[in-house]
Order: C-alpha cells, then structure tokens, then sequence
C-alpha cells in the first residue's frame, strides 16, 4: 500500500538512535529531547491509527511538563480529552522501540489487532509547551500523520489542559465548550465572573494572587487570559519566562519538592501565592506568614477545600449526590484523616499517575482527584450535572436552593473536567475563597500537614522494585519491604514507601513523621536501604541537614 510506502521512506528522516529504549511512563515519553525524534514520528502515525479506531480527534502533546528545559516527551490524548486507554500505551512503547525495518510491520500488527479500517477518515490535533525542542518535535509528529494522509489541525503553543479541553470540545460537537482558545477563555472567564460577581465587598486586594509561571508556556497563557477576568482577579505574573529558564528554581514541581518559596518572587507576609509547572496542569498555593515562615497549600489541601465547598453547596441545593476524593499514596496522612473523619467522605487512593486517579474518579456522582503535588480535577456524572442544571431552572424551587444550584452549575463550567488544570483549579481556588469569605490562612488551618519528606535514589534499574497495594508496598527486591517496615516502626505517625519514578530515571522515596527532624532522618534511612538493596548507584545518601 502506498501509505506504508510513504511511511517507510519518511521514517528514514526520524531514524531511532541505536539501541535506545524507551517506556510509555505516567505521562507518555520523556526523556532528554535529543532522542525523540523519531519517537514523535511514530506517535504522529499512532495517533492517526487511534483516530481511524475511535472514529474521533486524537490529541497529541510535546511537552515534558515538571521535566528540566533540555528533556521533553509526548503524551496522547483519548476522545474525551483523558489520557490514552492502557493498551494503547503498550502499542505506544512497541512503535516506539521498533527497528526502523520492523516499523511497518509493527503497525500492521497494531492495524489487524485493532481491525482498524484504514479507509476511514481521521483527525489529529497536536499542541507544544515552550521548549526550545519543542518546535522541531513537534513538527516530526506532523510529518507522521500526514504520511497517512489524516487530517491535522496544530494548536502550537497551549497548556497540556487545553489541548485536552479542544479534544474534549472537537468529539462533543462543541457540548463541552467551542473548541478554540478564545472559547477556552470565554468558558471559564465568564463561569469565573458569574461566581465572584455576588460576593459583597471584595477588596483589589483580596483580587489580587501572585502567579509564578514556571518560566513556560501557562505564563503566556495567563498574560493572554487576563482581559476576559475583567480585573475580577488581578494577577501579579513572576517567572513569566522573559528571562529565566523553564522550571528552575520555579515552578510547581520545585515549590513542593523543596518546601519553598520559587526564586524572584516577591512575597509580602499573607500574600497569596500559587505556582505552575511547565506545562500549566499542576498548581501550589502558598504565602509567608508574619514570622517569614513558609506555608504550602498543595493538592491535597485543594482537594479538601473544593470537597468541603461542594458538599456544601448540595446540602444547601438539598441534592443527593455522592461526592468523592480520590488520592495517591503521595497524600499527606493528616489531609486523609480529615476527609474521612471530619468531612465523612469516601476517599479511596489509586496509583500515581492522573489516568489512574481520573479513571478512579469515574466511579462517583461527584469525584474530587487531586495528587499532593497539585495535578487534579473535579468530574461530575451525568446525573450530577443533569440534577444540578434541573434545580438551577426549576421555578418551585426556594431561592436559597436556586441560588446554590446555580453557583453549583457556574462551577461545573470553571472546572476543565478533561484533566487537571492549573488556570481552571486556580480560578475555583479564588472563586471559593472568595464566596465563602476565607483567608489563604483560613484555608491552611483547614488540618496541619504531618511533616514529609521526598528523596530520589540513582538506582542501576529501577526495575527491580516492584510494588503493590497502589504502591505503598515493595514487593521486589527482597528484604526491602521489611526493612522499610522495620525503620517505620521506629517514629511516631511516621509511613514511609518507595517506587520507581515513571517519568525520570530514579526511586522516589516518600516519608511522613511527628516531627521535621523524625521525617528527614526515616527518610534517609529509607534511601539507604533503596541504596544498597536495589543497586545504588553513585554517592550513598547523605542525611539530610
Ligand atoms: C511523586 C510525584 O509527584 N510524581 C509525579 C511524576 O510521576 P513519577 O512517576 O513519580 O515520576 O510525574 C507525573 C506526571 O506529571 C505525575 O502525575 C506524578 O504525580
Ligand atoms: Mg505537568
């Protein structure tokens, strides 16, 4: 056939580096971007195979989100704007890896497994963060769908969430929003006013929030989105990438891993303020208090307080729906002790990775997910939607109700409910924080975090760890488990688990105490044992100081 010709003779300009493996991880590829050519290549002609299956817009994104400037990688959206379905990530790492003489017949494999009909028409839609690769990746995708003569539309420089949402938007026939991103920002901007509008008395500056972009492409994102709120949030923009580099020292990744204020931003005590990542799909909030200590408002404290204000609201609207929160071993114990204690809500807790959480979150009339390091959303079932929109329209129904229907459908709308995003949650953020009259201080004595601790260890392969029970339980390599155990039994409220990162080469080890000072030395002590039982590499761990 003459498109496997084309395909043949245009992968031979991607050609795969000798010997190069590599994995479909949390969030597709990612890796240093000098290797990913003909990986993008190969995703262009994935995408287009996915679109002729589905008979939908398949998105695909370059991005290496929290990575460091000089890596990047490639994600695949599914039709309804989530990540791509399991077995297709399997067939994502065979073309990946395929020699250059296999690939046509690695895709024929996938053609008959799937009984795809290659006559059928497909669309792909493809978008970019603001690395310097990230133009040249980008493109090679192109080159692959249009070697199967599919149609393609690029979006160039968006946030993660908004290609997610034009996917969303395009296989809905506009349902969801206009699939353009002026239609991105008419949707949340006008459910964002109509949520604040009531409030009485809101002063500039409880307006005001202080933004740090990550040095990437949310800060541009923000700098366009900022008419459409109509002063109704005034954003002060920090690392909007004029300068410095993407992610360092910035960036939400950096502000929950290290515990700290990003670099070059200046905070006044009680001063509200979140960060990005690199591509705009996570966010922290954070402020100083009087005393220059540093506080972290992080996932977890945002899934509570979007949980809290929603379960309000349908106490208020008199509306029978369940709502849910769903976690990762990554959850501060003190934020799951509330939920379920205080708040009564079901919380259930999912492997890392938003597809995991997402999927989990399916299962509920109402599911709040949120990972610890801000990446989350809220999905509302059919019925949920339906028995709000009802109650917004009924004319028996009390003011009181009405009302509280009504704040319940603008924030249906607020939230891009095809994955977490960072402009969306921090527009809820400030809308509830707004409506129920609360200080980011307010907020954080919500519950007090118990201390915690991240590490990462070098290992020869990663591999060797296997784990079970949503990855709080080592499996392989032996011994490693009890020891773990072991060390745990030696602090108060303290837990402690250890994976291997899906997106960088490394063990992460995670680590929760009564106390700092119990917290970082079980956190080293459980490095040490990742070190010398599951091949270490380098320097043994240092303990912290
Ligand atoms: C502990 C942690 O923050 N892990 C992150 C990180 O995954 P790892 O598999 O841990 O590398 O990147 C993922 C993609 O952005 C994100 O979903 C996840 O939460
Ligand atoms: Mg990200």
């Amino acid at each position: 056939m003459a498109q496997f010709e084309e395909v043949s003779q245009k992968s031979a300009l991607h050609p795969k580096p000798k010997g190069l493996t590599l994995q479909y991880g949390t969030a597709g590829f990612r890796t240093t971007a000098k290797h990913l050519d003909h990986v993008m290549f190969r995703m262009g002609l994935l995408a287009t195979l996915r679109s002729k299956k589905t008979k939908s817009t398949i998105g695909v994104m370059v991005t290496a989100s929290h990575n460091p400037e000089e890596d990047n990688g490639v994600k695949l959206i599914d039709p309804m704007g989530e990540m791509v379905t399991p077995a297709w990530e399997g067939y994502a790492t065979e073309l990946a890896n395929a020699d250059q003489e296999d690939l046509c017949s690695v895709m024929k494999d996938i053609i008959g497994k799937e009984a795809i009909d290659m006559s059928e028409a497909a669309s792909v839609v493809t978008g970019r963060d603001t690395r310097p690769s990230s133009e040249n990746l980008s493109r090679a995708v192109l080159d692959g769908v249009s070697c199967l003569q599919s149609h393609s539309l690029d979006f160039g420089l968006v946030t993660t969430p908004q290609l997610h949402y034009m996917v969303l938007c395009g296989n809905t026939n506009g349902c969801y929003g206009t699939a353009t991103i002026q239609g991105y920002y008419e949707k949340l901007s006008k459910a964002f006013i109509a949520l604040t509008k009531n409030v009485q008395k809101r002063t500039d500056d409880q307006k005001r929030l202080l933004v740090d972009g990550a040095n990437g492409i949310g800060a541009l994102k923000m700098k366009e989105m900022e008419p459409f709120l109509k002063s109704e949030l005034q954003v002060e923009l920090f690392n909007d990438g004029s300068s410095g580099k993407l992610n360092y020292l910035c960036g939400a990744d950096y502000v929950k891993v290290q515990q700290k204020p990003p670099q070059g931003m200046e905070m006044r005590p009680g001063q509200r303020c979140c960060s990005f990542d690199g591509d705009a799909d996570r966010i922290v909030y954070y402020y100083n208090d009087s005393a220059g200590h540093f506080h972290l408002l992080d996932g977890d404290k945002i899934a509570t307080l979007i949980s809290t204000y929603l379960k309000e609201l349908l106490t208020q609207a008199g509306l029978n729906l369940q709502v849910a929160v769903v976690q990762t071993a990554y959850a501060n114990g003190s934020s799951t002790q509330y939920l379920e204690n205080v708040m009564k809500v079901t919380v259930c807790c999912t492997k890392t990775g938003v597809k995991h959480l997402h999927h989990a979150a399916q299962e509920f009339d109402i599911g709040v997910y949120f990972e610890a390091n801000g990446h989350g959303t809220v999905l509302f079932s059919k019925k949920a939607e339906e028995q709000i929109q009802l109650l917004a329209k009924d004319p028996n129904a009390s003011d009181d109700k009405k009302h509280a229907a009504k704040l319940l459908e603008n924030t249906v709308n607020l939230i891009n409910q095809a994955t977490g995003d960072a402009i969306s949650d921090m527009l809820i953020i400030e809308a509830v924080l707004a409506i129920r009259g609360m200080t980011v201080q307010d907020w954080d004595t919500i519950y007090t975090d118990l201390p915690n601790r991240q590490l990462k260890v070098k290992v020869a392969d990663r591999r060797v760890i296997d784990t079970t029970d949503a990855e709080r339980k080592a499996v392989t390599p032996a011994g490693l488990q009890d020891s773990i155990d072991a060390l745990v039994k030696k602090y108060k409220q303290a837990r402690a688990f250890v994976r291997p990162s899906g997106t960088e080469d490394v063990v992460r080890v995670y680590a929760e105490a009564d106390t700092q000072e119990s917290v970082d030395a079980l956190a080293h002590q459980v490095s040490l044992a990742v070190y010398r039982l599951a091949g270490g590499v380098g320097e043994e761990p240092k303990p912290l100081k």
